[in-house]
């Protein structure tokens, strides 16, 4: 399988803070990767360094085979990314946005097809501070797939979304991969962890301390469970709350 992302000894600090240090991250094409941690563990930095959007103290990223600190424009005609809230302003209807977003790209999608493959085709024109939480989420998932990325970056996938919406977007996703999308995700979800990922690194304190498969994390830990597995790798302890 084709490399679509490769990560290679990426270090940053704040400061004397290590952030993100001597981190090795290879995604294959049509496969979906997740980057797990706990609040602080290096996520956003890893990724803002693998947009571009952060220099790194050291180490390289290749996506598509560009570097994002020299190819940006070339590389985010293929690259989708799904931004936090603060970057829109509220004051636009959800169809100005996807327009705006639209017009940015030469291969864009039909984004009133993603709007209802979202089921949100209906507050096309809301303004976008209307909408409820998970409304919100579902419409930045929807400005990610508007270039028709050849990768995503989604951040915090399903945070706010109810259960049923969560199953929703796992099946669109999982459906993309299927035609070859390449997705980068985080999540502190890991039920959609399993669910979606071929893949996992688990940060704890800027470093790797799993990579693999969620089996393999399994396997490797004293637990059966998923989740007791991802705790006990990112430390955050399963003690005395194991039962609940
Ligand atoms: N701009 C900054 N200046 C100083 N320290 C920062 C900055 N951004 C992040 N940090 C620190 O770097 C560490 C990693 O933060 P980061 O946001 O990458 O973690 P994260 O895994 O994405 O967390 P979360 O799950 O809470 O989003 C944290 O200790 C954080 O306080």
């Amino acid at each position: 399988m084709e490399e679509i992302i490769s990560v290679k000894q990426l270090s940053k600090s704040y400061g004397r803070l290590n952030a993100v240090q001597g981190l090795d991250l290879s995604v294959t094409q049509g496969s979906v990767f997740g980057l797990l941690g706990a609040n602080g563990a290096g996520k956003s930095t890893t990724i803002e360094c693998m947009l571009g959007t952060r220099k790194p103290d050291a180490g390289t990223v290749s996506i598509l085979g560009m570097d994002p600190l020299l190819q940006r424009k070339q590389l985010f005609e293929n690259v989708g990314v799904q931004f936090q809230e603060a970057n829109y302003q509220d004051k636009v209807t959800v169809s100005e946005l996807c327009e705006v977003t639209q017009s940015l790209y030469k291969n864009a999608a039909d984004y009133g097809e993603l709007l209802k493959q979202f089921g949100i085709f209906d507050k096309a024109k809301s303004m976008v501070k209307e909408l409820s939480g998970g409304q919100r989420q579902k419409l930045f998932i929807v400005l990610a797939l508007i270039p028709q990325p050849k990768v995503v970056f989604l951040d915090e996938l399903t945070t706010g979304l109810d259960a049923k919406a969560r199953r929703e977007v796992w099946k669109i996703l999982s459906d993309l991969k299927e035609k070859g999308l390449t997705i980068f995700l985080t999540s502190h979800f890991m039920d959609e962890v399993e669910a979606l990922c071929d893949t996992i690194c688990i940060l704890k304190r800027g470093k790797a301390v799993f990579y693999g498969t969620v089996e393999e994390a399994i396997a490797g830990s004293p637990y059966d469970k998923f989740e007791d597995a991802y705790l006990w790798y990112s430390d955050e302890g399963v003690s005395e709350n194991e039962n609940i």
